[in-house]
């Protein structure tokens, strides 16, 4: 069943009188325990949409079509709604972690203040969910890293806090745009393993944004290519990988570099 349905999505970007469409007519569907992949080329879109599922547009933007989360629909929902489901239903993780930590607010400050803004846990109920998220993404020494400053963490155990923070909540959905995009292989090969069994065991709906042919292969169920703001081709990995339609896709495989194979190695905790 499909748990977020994008339905011709259209997006419209610029100031006001000089807006371009960025996205067009787009549809989607995401399910659970399922990874949609979202690949292109740099421009094509992939981030925007992923933004506008979150309602993070600038506030210029025009958008039209559906985006409804289960029952409730997205498009045209008020900043104060949005915030409810942001964080809490709809989660996402970006390329770089500071983007969704502070930096000078320690990192369990950070996660208890969530889950209490969100599921209104007291303060010793909202320490112990933030222990069991950081132990359960293999942060080293959860219950000192409570103290801990975001940069006083490797990239790759920081983008592991920043997937606590999206999960704390137990949203429906993640978003990842471009997850593992800033760390060096053998670290991206380790978040990629996780995420895995985190979608597989929280049955999360996911969206992936990602350029990297090389993450889709080792991430995704289904996958979409975008070119100038629309999807061009759409399937499984499989059909997508061994048998692509569109010439577009053929050419994104055939620039997909082979080193990009050991991202299926396993994992290391990094
Ligand atoms: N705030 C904005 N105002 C106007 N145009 C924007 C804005 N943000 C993005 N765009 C434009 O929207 C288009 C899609 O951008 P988007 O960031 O979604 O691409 P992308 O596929 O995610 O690329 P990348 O992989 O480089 O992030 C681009 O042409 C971009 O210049």
């Amino acid at each position: 069943m499909s748990v977020l349905t994008v339905r011709d999505l259209t997006i419209e970007l610029g100031p006001r009188g000089a807006r371009r469409p960025v996205v067009r007519d787009l549809s989607l569907d995401l399910t659970a325990g399922r990874i949609q992949g979202l690949a292109g080329e740099s421009g094509s879109g992939k981030t925007v949409t992923a933004m506008a599922v979150l309602g993070l547009l600038p506030t210029t933007a025009r958008v039209s079509g559906s985006v409804r989360l289960v029952d409730q629909e997205l498009v045209g929902l008020r900043p104060r709604e949005m915030n409810d489901v942001r964080g809490r239903r709809v989660a996402m993780i970006f390329q770089d972690p500071s983007s969704s930590l502070h930096p000078q607010l320690t990192v369990g400050t950070q996660l208890t203040d969530h889950v209490r803004h969100h599921l209104g846990l007291s303060k010793a109920e909202a320490r112990r969910r933030a222990v069991e998220m950081l132990t359960r993404v293999q942060v080293s020494a959860p219950e000192e890293a409570l103290g801990r400053y975001p940069h006083q963490f490797s990239g790759g155990q920081r983008q592991r806090v920043s997937i606590a923070m999206a999960l704390a909540c137990e949203p429906d959905v993640l978003l990842a745009d471009e997850p593992t995009t800033a760390l060096d292989v053998t670290v991206q090969a380790g978040i990629l393993h996780l995420l895995r069994d985190l979608v597989d065991e929280r049955r999360l709906a996911v969206l992936l944004v990602t350029h990297d042919l090389g993450v889709m292969s080792a991430l995704a169920d289904d996958m979409a290519v975008m070119r100038d703001g629309v999807i061009v081709e759409a399937g499984t990995k499989e059909q997508l990988f061994t048998a692509p339609r569109h010439a577009y896709t053929r050419q994104l495989l055939e620039a997909m570099p082979d080193a990009q194979d050991s991202l299926v190695d396993p994992p290391e905790a990094s």
